[in-house]
């Protein structure tokens, strides 16, 4: 079997920064230490060796309002590589009473294309007793440990309480982790329609109906109704003060609750949306909406702290055309914004490069905390012998200005346009397989497969030990008043 060395660079993991090389051998890491040799030599000198991106999420191809988001799993983990991403994860979205076994045939079959390894989250969109039967198949037969609650999209993709507490139970039950998309539904809906009768339709107004309280209330409720389910919630693409206000008051009170900022809405704001052209700001049209700074001096202090646990995409990418269906109502605007291949130099330039992030913080945020929620850890996200050799050899001096034209997604804009980025990968290699070489595309069409995440145990039967020892019981008592005493 011929083998690789990356040569001649620092490891950067999340907790180690050291001189070694690293020695590959059919697809994972065989050895590090000094002065290694082998077939195939990567110079890796004045340069990082980090454990690969792995963005938590991700919608290729995704079916929505009325559309499909535009890259696809080919396009997508490209893109993801020539920014250092070798991992995504994507959700499988049933329609509605779509069993959910079928949907995930019909999401097999799409991701059969992707550069690199790629997992998914199942969504519930309803309630039911084949989902309830489902969800353990989905965990024990399909290695599918996350599920997606939608707390927005009315009419569309959103769940109610008692259908996502019933949920909740469930995935405490079989050992899987709720994620919420936490905004408040019936008031978005009735914001959106209160906004459009006023006249309200540009894409302003899609944040107009969709404020920091929307998002902080329904995160609270969410952290609430998993607490009062014993399992642990992850919150995904936390924005605001509010939402991380709930996320860090529950983790100091012990709930399990991670937080997930996107690199969107750490580095972009609100003032997007007062862009006079009308293409500018429906391009930057997502939910949670960008907002003020304050939010984000709120999501980068929340990195640090540790109170926020990854930075990902939720690449949801359509192009103009696609965005033009909402010409005359921002509420027909496609939801989504791109940045797979973006994530890890923004985070880099705006992160480490400006000093609110260590490398290792880095590394961390990007990969291994993901990897270990996920379950996955240390197959990924990590630089150790026996794990999949999915590395970034990044190249802190390497910069450019990012640049639709150049970009690898098939959309026909950036949302980081003329951002100049310090910070790329000088190599990505995705199990072994160099993908990306200075700048050269050298991805393989179905290369990627898919990753199974084994149920949770320790921190799910820690929780349901802790529900049992405090669970109500009947006061037994050894005489009961006579009525009328
Ligand atoms: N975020 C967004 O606007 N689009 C993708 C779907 C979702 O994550 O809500
Ligand atoms: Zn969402
Ligand atoms: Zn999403």
């Amino acid at each position: 079997m011929t083998t690789t060395v990356i040569k001649g660079g620092t490891i950067v993991t999340a907790d180690l920064t050291y001189k070694a090389d690293v020695r590959i051998e059919g697809g994972v890491i065989v050895e590090i230490g000094p002065d290694l040799s082998g077939d195939t030599v990567l110079d890796a000198t004045g340069c990082y060796v980090m454990p690969g991106g792995i963005d938590p999420h991700v919608h290729l191809e995704m079916p929505f309002m009325g559309t499909y988001s535009a890259d696809d799993f080919e396009s997508g983990t490209r893109a993801g590589l020539a920014g250092g991403t070798t991992m995504v994860v994507d959700f499988c979205l049933p329609g509605p009473d779509q069993s959910l076994l079928e949907a995930l045939q019909m999401w097999d079959n799409k991701s059969g294309r992707a550069t690199a390894d790629y997992s998914f989250h199942m969504a519930i969109t309803g309630w039911n007793e084949r989902i309830f039967d489902e969800m353990k198949t989905v965990v024990q037969d399909k290695g599918i440990n996350t599920f997606k609650h939608f707390m927005a999209y009315k009419g569309a993709l959103m769940v109610n309480d008692d259908e996502m507490f019933a949920s909740f139970q469930r995935c405490a039950e079989l050992g899987a982790l709720p994620l919420v998309h936490a905004e408040n539904g019936d008031v978005v809906a009735s914001m959106t329609a209160k906004l459009l009768a006023e006249g309200n339709n540009g894409p302003e107004a899609h944040a107009y109906s969709r404020p920091p309280e929307v998002e902080g209330e329904a995160t609270n409720r969410a952290i609430m109704l998993a607490d009062m389910a014993g399992v642990p919630l992850y919150v995904v693409h936390t924005s605001c003060e509010q939402a991380h206000e709930a996320i860090r008051r529950a983790r100091q009170k012990g709930m399990r609750v991670y937080g997930e900022p996107l690199i969107q809405h750490l580095t972009l704001d609100e003032s997007e949306y007062s862009n006079p052209d009308w293409d500018h700001a429906a391009r930057r049209v997502m939910s949670p909406p960008f907002r003020n700074k304050q939010h984000q001096d709120s999501l980068w202090a929340g990195l640090q702290s540790g109170s926020l646990s990854v930075v990902a995409t939720d690449h949801c990418a359509f192009t103009t055309e696609q965005k033009r269906f909402g010409l005359d109502s921002f509420a027909k605007i496609p939801n989504g914004t791109g940045g797979l291949e973006d994530r890890m130099p923004m985070l880099w330039t705006y992160g480490v490069a400006t000093g609110r992030l260590t490398m290792n913080e880095f590394v961390a945020v990007t990969s291994t905390n993901i990897a270990k929620i996920l379950n996955v850890y240390p197959k990924k996200g990590a630089v150790l012998v026996g794990a999949d050799a999915d590395l970034v050899v990044w190249d802190p001096k390497r910069t450019k200005t990012i640049s639709a034209k150049t970009q690898q997604s098939s959309i026909d804009y950036n949302v980081f346009e003329g951002k100049e980025v310090t910070g790329l990968p000088r190599y990505t290699l995705t199990r072994g397989h160099v993908a990306i070489e200075e700048g050269t595309i050298k991805t393989r069409e179905g290369h990627g497969k898919f990753v199974r995440r084994e149920p949770f145990t320790a921190v799910n039967k820690a929780l349901s030990t802790w529900k049992d020892l405090v669970a109500p019981r009947k006061v037994e008592r050894s005489g009961i008043p006579a009525t009328g005493v």
